[in-house]
């Protein structure tokens, strides 16, 4: 174990015994790798600090951030972290610093002018005092120190020049362009002329020393005059006295009984609140169908156990309009209160009309136990549907047109997102588990949004979009992570087998989109496709498109992948065939051949736009 890395693990363990957060308590043990808002290198360097937005209090010394040399961003805005703006000279990879929001006083440190490679720096909204330091790093492309105290001359180095006045709006005694303050008062140059001459300061000590003498003598002859005034009227002043206390007296009974008053009151909204806590919420103000001990009561399957948490079904007989429900238990979430978490939930309730997404109906929020009801998909999810029964006689055929219905639909509800949520990546766990066929077959698409309530840590390990290759080389994932899923998941319908980059556990998957490359290349691509689908002779030209667009979107360069909207152009232009031609059993004639595919397949893998 290298010094550097214990010095690392120490000052992060004396974070987290500053900001003393119930969450991090809990969720900081282990390997620092782990832990949440903790990003480190492959060799367990910490490479940046992440704590935006979580009541975090304390104050951090000067030296706190000193031990991290391969930190490259911190982030901890929002809080409510004091202390001086720390010094993080040593820290010389330094890109961006957000502590924004917080309450940080003292001055901003000089040592930030010799982090060369810092593109952003946010100071703004705490209490900061002193000048500017004379920052001139040309990687510096964001600057605010809005909403502070800061005082002083702007130095007009080219790049502090170079940001508008709202990143030093508000600091009423900072002056010069590009604020709107102009420096012309004397006031601020004799304060901040570095050499202000002696005379001046002599003769103004003189004059505070005058000031106070006359400010002295003044405030003894108001009391000598308060005593005698108070010998001439001592009677009259006790008879006051005595009214007063007994006015005093009464009021403290008023008070006293306005307290009680309030206090009923205030029992009275808790237990009200406590009420409404065990309650369930229904989505959009609809009444309630059903409460929680209901779904306690109901006869429960389990379905299975995601990154969310274990997720039941739960049988309502009898309840207007909803026969079963799926319960999402949640856990590992970000540290939420319900607030946060219900103006998520109101966010991913708002896209409920949409026919390809499914609706969440009802949560349950308390410190412990937060649930998620969602209506039950009849006919299960698409995974269980490409794979379920493969071998048994009972498995009825999943057939091309029904496979395009759903890359149609999931193509339309991922556009969707893309256009209405915001966020890096809007879905983020797009696989075939989370593709459901309802009642009438049609696909709709779960977990939508919620990838804003799971701790960085637990969505890198878990979830879709953090398989990508660009996650892998470079930490980042974007909506074009979710145009990747959805390749993947293409690729899986169309093959059928299990893509590893959402096998669910103690299954093994193929890298699909290496699998069809290798296919191609070495000639046996009439096995790229499920027989179920390829022995379909009206179904080739379709699928040979859909593969197309799959490959397009797994390419390894997000840029290089389409964006959702062009994918359901292309998508809804392949045609839907007349399957009753194929009903004669092909098996003996399949239409897919190498021979068939030899001309089509390794054009279309090149990225042939003709097909
Ligand atoms: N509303 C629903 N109707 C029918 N089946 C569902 C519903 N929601 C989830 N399921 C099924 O329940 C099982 C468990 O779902 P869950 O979402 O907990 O995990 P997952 O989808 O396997 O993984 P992840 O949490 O990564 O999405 C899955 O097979 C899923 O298809």
């Amino acid at each position: 174990m290298s010094q550097s890395f214990v010095q690392e693990m120490d000052a992060l363990l004396a974070l987290k015994a500053i900001f003393n957060d119930p969450f991090l308590n809990k969720n900081w043990t282990g390997a620092p790798s782990h832990w949440y808002g903790i990003q480190c290198s492959h060799d367990d360097h910490v490479t940046g600090i992440s704590l935006q937005s979580m009541g975090l209090t304390g104050k951090v010394s000067a030296d706190g951030f000193a031990y991290f040399p391969e930190l490259t961003f911190i982030i901890l805005n929002n809080n409510s972290i004091s202390g001086n703006v720390v010094n993080l000279s040593s820290s010389h990879k330094l890109k961006h610093i957000d502590l924004s929001g917080n309450r940080l006083y003292g001055q901003i440190s000089p040592s930030l002018m010799s982090l060369d490679l810092l593109e952003s720096l946010q100071l703004q909204d705490n209490s900061l005092t002193g000048p500017i330091p004379e920052f001139n790093q040309s990687s510096l492309k964001v600057f605010n120190v809005s909403n502070n105290n800061l005082e002083g001359k702007i130095p007009t180095t080219p790049v502090l020049q170079s940001f508008s006045s709202v990143s030093y709006s508000n600091n009423h005694e900072l002056c010069g362009p590009p604020s709107e303050n102009p420096c012309s008062s004397s006031a601020f140059s004799e304060k901040y002329t570095s050499n202000s001459d002696n005379k001046d300061s002599s003769k103004r000590t003189y004059k505070f020393a005058t000031m106070f003498l006359i400010f002295d003598v003044i405030g003894l002859v108001a009391v000598l005059l308060l005593f005698i005034l108070y010998y001439k009227r001592a009677k009259k002043l006790k008879k006051m006295i005595k009214n007063m206390q007994k006015d005093l007296k009464e009021d403290g009974e008023e008070a006293e009984a306005e307290a009680e008053a309030e206090e009923r009151v205030v029992v009275v909204e808790e237990k009200r609140e406590e009420n409404n806590k065990k309650k369930l919420i229904f989505m959009g103000g609809v009444e309630a169908e059903f409460e929680l001990n209901d779904l306690f009561k109901a006869p429960a399957e389990g379905l299975g156990k995601g990154i969310f948490g274990n997720t039941y079904k739960a049988k309502l007989e009898g309840y207007m309009g909803v026969k079963s429900v799926v319960v999402k238990r949640l856990r590992d979430l970000k540290p939420l209160s319900n607030e946060e978490f219900t103006k998520q939930l109101n966010m991913i309730h708002a896209h409920h009309n949409h026919p390809n997404l499914l609706p969440l109906l009802a949560y349950y929020y308390s410190k412990d136990e937060k649930l998620l009801v969602y209506r039950y998909a009849e006919n299960g999810s698409l995974f269980n549907r490409i794979h379920g029964e493969k071998s048994s006689k009972d498995r009825i055929a999943f057939r091309w047109g029904s496979r395009l219905s759903v890359a149609r639909g999931v193509a339309r509800a991922l556009e969707y997102l893309h256009i209405n949520i915001s966020g890096m990546v809007p879905h983020g766990n797009l696989k075939s588990t989370n593709i459901l066929l309802d009642e009438h077959e049609t696909a709709v698409v779960s977990d939508y949004g919620l990838s804003s309530l799971v701790a960085l840590p637990i969505a890198s390990q878990r979830m879709v979009s953090y398989k990508s290759p660009e996650y892998q080389s470079n930490k980042r994932v974007s909506r074009k992570s979710d145009v990747w899923s959805y390749g993947c998941l293409l690729l899986e319908l169309l093959t059928s087998r299990v893509s590893v980059h959402s096998a669910p556990p103690g299954i093994n998957g193929v890298d699909l989109s290496t699998w069809v490359h290798r296919a191609v290349r070495e000639e046996w691509t009439a096995e790229i496709f499920d027989p179920e689908i390829s022995k379909q002779r009206s179904a080739c030209p379709g699928m040979l498109k859909l593969l197309q667009i799959a490959l397009r979107c797994c390419d390894k360069s997000p840029e290089k992948r389409p964006e959702m909207t062009e994918v359901v152009r292309v998508v809804e232009n392949i045609k839907v065939v007349d399957e009753s031609e194929d009903d004669e059993d092909l098996s003996g004639d399949p239409s897919l051949t190498d021979d068939s595919l030899s001309i089509t397949a390794p054009a279309m893998v090149a990225g042939d736009q003709r097909l």
